[in-house]
């Protein structure tokens, strides 16, 4: 505080001390709020201007004022006080003039001090604000600078980013190369392992063969060397050899010469002896002497010639022998030349096979350097597969697990799956034992896949089958455009994806049924266009789309050909009827002519009416109606088609080719054991009901009008009778229609019945098809009698009756 107020600009004695003055400068500006402050340029401290009341402290002379004005650049001013001093009123007497002209200067000081604080405040404000025009510049100033670094920061950013970016792209360039390279390497080394082992396996070759070329110099020399040492030894022979044979010659000229001489001297003597033979007498001893000399000389002669002739052989041999060593030398010589030339050839293959070796120990060094090199790598690498192979050992160890998991969880899957298989067979035998006690109708339940008609491909599903384990292949669930869901089961669900053959499979067993003496009833139910003729008849053009009929016919066949070896003969008869308008038509009626077996029912004339009448025995007949005798699924099947020729069969708008009708296919089996003596008495009946559609839907007029009311009428009382024989009414209303009157051993006596259920896929069919189903689940939980055998023991006159 005490630096502060040195620094303070002196007080204007013009104004009244003020104690706000002597606070700390802080709190001052809380007091001063509102007042003009003079910027802090100086440290100055602001002057609180007088309060215009206090008039004794204005006491300056004008001297004073002048003194005072040159320090009043200083003083500093409030609002108020500008104000108070602008609002200023003169005081005193009214005509004390002198008062009031003092009063006036003084007032007039002090505006002038005011006016001067205002001007000195201008300044100080042009001043600060040049100041601050200077400091905004150059903070502009640095600002454009800092701009600029920044720009040039930026680029020079932008550009490393680039350098980085190419950086990057030619280090991935390199990587990529030096990968290629890298394969490339793997590749050479490779080649070069190939090339090393081949040049290994040629330097191996080469320096074997260099070995057998050094040993066979070596001994090529050691021969020349001998053959050298045997052509010294032989030419020290050979000229031993002229030297003993110009001995033998010198012998030989120096014995030819004591010969001439001994002829000379012969010739002397005889010479003598004829100059002596004048003497002979005298010389007589002489000559005999002679002679003996003679003899002597002869015998010398002899003996020299013999030793000459020794000699000559001797010669002889020596010179044989001399051109024998002489040969011998040439062919030594030759040999030596031929040996010298292989040696020489030796030596140039020597020397090229050295030059070769140079060449191969060169490539061999450079390739080693190279192998040392790839070695270096190959051991890397080698390290590299050491790791690859520890995890791929690992991973293989792994995989072997995995493996035996996979393994383990097969067999157990197979154990399941058999488990499973033998379980369903329990189950279904369970099921039909449960069903056979208790007399349930079952129903199977068939979706049709979408057809082209109904816009097959369209996302939209209406059906869902349940996964659940006591719901798989026999939940249906049914939902409605709203989202619910319509749960239904039955004793199988076939989807859209089971074939025909699928289908039979699941009621082969009951087939068999009627083969073993059982009444049996298949019908199929469902909205029109929904698959029951499809079901029962397919399409018998194409063999994989054979409905139920005729699989179920041609399985009767052969089941009753095979037990034909057990002694079972069986006896077939076949009937077909339509009920259209609550009106029975015999459907073979018009192949009366065709030449089959017919057994001909009383009154059989057309336009009859077939009345249905039950035995005792639950057996139902049609009076009137053609049986035929069949012996062979052909027969049957050209009676099939003439019935499906025969069929009332319209256009609906549901269905192009719609059965107007209920179509009733039955099958007599009689069977007889020639051995056991056992009779059994089957049939089978296959029903193709006329579809169930609502009026409204069908959009039918006329006589389709008819059709589908007797339609519908028929199908109502089925369900009156089922809901009857569901709640055990004592009265069951089974002659309400013919359909329910025919039907009724099967639903209310002792047959083995299956309804079929058929469904169309279609969301716009979902209506009929909750109806279908919900009729369906109430045929499946409707008790009807226990099925029952119908097996008897041969009576001793034999004759199957029919009604
Ligand atoms: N499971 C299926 N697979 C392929 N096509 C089928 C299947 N079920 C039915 N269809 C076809 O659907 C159409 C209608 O079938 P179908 O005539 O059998 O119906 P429907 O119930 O007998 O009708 P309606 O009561 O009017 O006689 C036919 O063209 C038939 O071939």
């Amino acid at each position: 505080m005490a630096s502060r107020n040195q620094n303070r600009p002196p007080r204007s004695p013009l104004f009244k001390k003020d104690s706000a003055d002597e606070a700390p400068l802080d709190k001052r500006r809380k007091i001063g709020t509102g007042r003009v402050v003079v910027p802090a340029r100086t440290g100055r401290v602001r002057q609180p201007f007088a309060a215009a009341n206090n008039r004794q402290d204005v006491v300056a002379t004008g001297d004073m004022a002048s003194t005072e004005s040159s320090e009043c650049g200083s003083v500093e001013f409030t609002k108020e006080e500008v104000e108070a001093l602008l609002n200023e009123k003169t005081k005193g007497k009214k005509f004390d003039t002198k008062g009031k002209m003092e009063q006036m200067n003084d007032y007039i000081k002090r505006l002038r001090l005011c006016i001067k604080w205002f001007q000195e405040l201008e300044k100080s404000f042009l001043l600060e604000q040049e100041k601050l025009r200077n400091s905004l510049e150059s903070a502009e100033r640095k600002c454009t600078e800092t701009e600029v670094q920044m720009k040039n920061k930026e680029e020079e950013f932008n550009a490393t980013v680039v350098e980085l970016r190419e950086q990057n792209a030619s280090l991935q360039e390199k990587f990529a190369k030096e990968e290629s390279d890298k394969l490339d390497a793997i590749e050479c080394h490779r080649r070069e392992s190939e090339a090393r082992v081949v040049a290994e396996k040629l330097q191996a070759s080469v320096s074997a063969e260099l070995e057998k070329t050094q040993q066979e110099k070596q001994s090529a020399t050691q021969r020349v060397t001998t053959l050298n040492d045997m052509y010294k030894r032989l030419q020290e022979y050979n000229t031993s050899l002229q030297q003993y044979n110009s001995k033998l010659q010198t012998e030989l000229a120096t014995a030819n010469d004591s010969l001439k001489r001994v002829e000379k001297e012969k010739l002397a003597i005889v010479e003598n002896l004829s100059t002596l033979r004048g003497h002979y007498n005298s010389l007589q001893d002489q000559l005999t002497s002679s002679r003996a000399s003679q003899d002597e000389a002869v015998k010398q002669k002899e003996a020299l010639v013999n030793d000459v002739a020794c000699l000559r052989g001797e010669l002889q041999q020596v010179r044989d022998d001399r051109d024998r060593q002489l040969i011998q030398v040439q062919m030594l010589t030759t040999e030596a030349l031929k040996y010298k030339e292989s040696t020489g050839k030796s030596f140039a293959e020597l020397d090229i096979l050295t030059i070769k070796s140079n060449a191969l120990e060169e490539t061999c060094s450079s390739q080693r350097e190279q192998l040392r090199i790839l070695q270096h790598q190959l051991a890397a690498a080698n390290e590299k597969l050491k790791m690859t192979d520890l995890s791929a050992s690992e991973t293989r160890a792994e995989f072997e697990e995995q493996k035996r998991i996979v393994r383990e969880l097969q067999d157990r899957l197979v154990d399941a799956e058999l488990q499973i298989s033998e379980g369903e067979k329990l189950r279904k035998k369970l099921h039909n034992t449960i069903l056979e006690l208790k007399g349930n109708i079952r129903v199977f339940c068939r979706v049709r896949p979408l057809l082209r008609d109904d816009g097959a491909g369209t996302e939209t599903t209406v059906i869902s089958y349940p996964t659940s384990t006591e719901a798989l292949g026999r939940g249906i669930d049914l939902i409605q455009s709203g989202g619910q869901k319509y749960p239904f089961t039955f004793d199988k669900v076939f989807t859209h994806e089971a074939s025909q053959q699928d289908v039979f499979i699941e009621i082969s067993q009951l087939v068999q049924s009627a083969l073993d003496g059982y009444k049996v009833c298949i019908f199929a139910y469902g909205q029109t266009g929904s698959g029951k003729t499809y079901t029962m008849m397919g399409r018998p053009e194409a063999p994989e789309q054979k409905g139920l009929i005729p699989r179920s016919l041609e399985q009767i066949f052969q089941i009753s050909q095979s037990l034909s070896s057990q002694g079972w003969k069986y006896k077939m008869q076949a009937s077909m009827l339509e009920i259209y308008n609550e009106t029975i038509r015999d459907l073979l009626t018009i192949n009366r002519s065709s030449g089959l077996d017919m057994t001909r029912i009383e009154n059989a004339a057309p336009g009859k009416q077939y009345s249905i009448k039950h035995d005792a025995n639950g057996n139902t007949y049609v009076s009137d109606l053609t049986i035929v005798d069949v012996c062979s699924i052909k027969e049957i099947s050209s009676l099939l088609h003439q019935a499906a020729q025969s069929r009332s069969v319209g256009k609906t708008q549901m269905n192009e080719q719609s059965s107007r009708s209920h179509f009733v296919f039955t099958l007599r089996i009689s069977g007889v054991n020639e051995s056991t003596e056992q009779q059994v008495q089957g049939v089978l009946n296959l029903i193709d009901l006329a579809g169930s559609e609502r009026l409204s839907k069908s959009e039918s007029t006329g006589d389709r009008l008819k059709e589908t009311q007797a339609i519908n009428k028929s199908l109502s009382s089925l369900s009156d009778v089922i809901f009857a024989l569901a709640k055990k009414d004592d009265h069951v209303p089974f002659r309400n229609s013919k359909l329910t009157y025919l039907l009724q051993p099967c639903l209310g006596g002792d047959s083995k019945t299956l309804m079929f259920v058929n469904i169309s896929p279609e969301p716009s069919s979902v209506g009929e098809s909750l109806c279908s189903l919900r009729f369906a689940a109430r045929v499946n939980a409707c008790e009807i009698g226990i099925p029952r055998r119908q097996m008897t023991a041969r009576p001793s006159d034999s004759r199957l009756s029919y009604g």
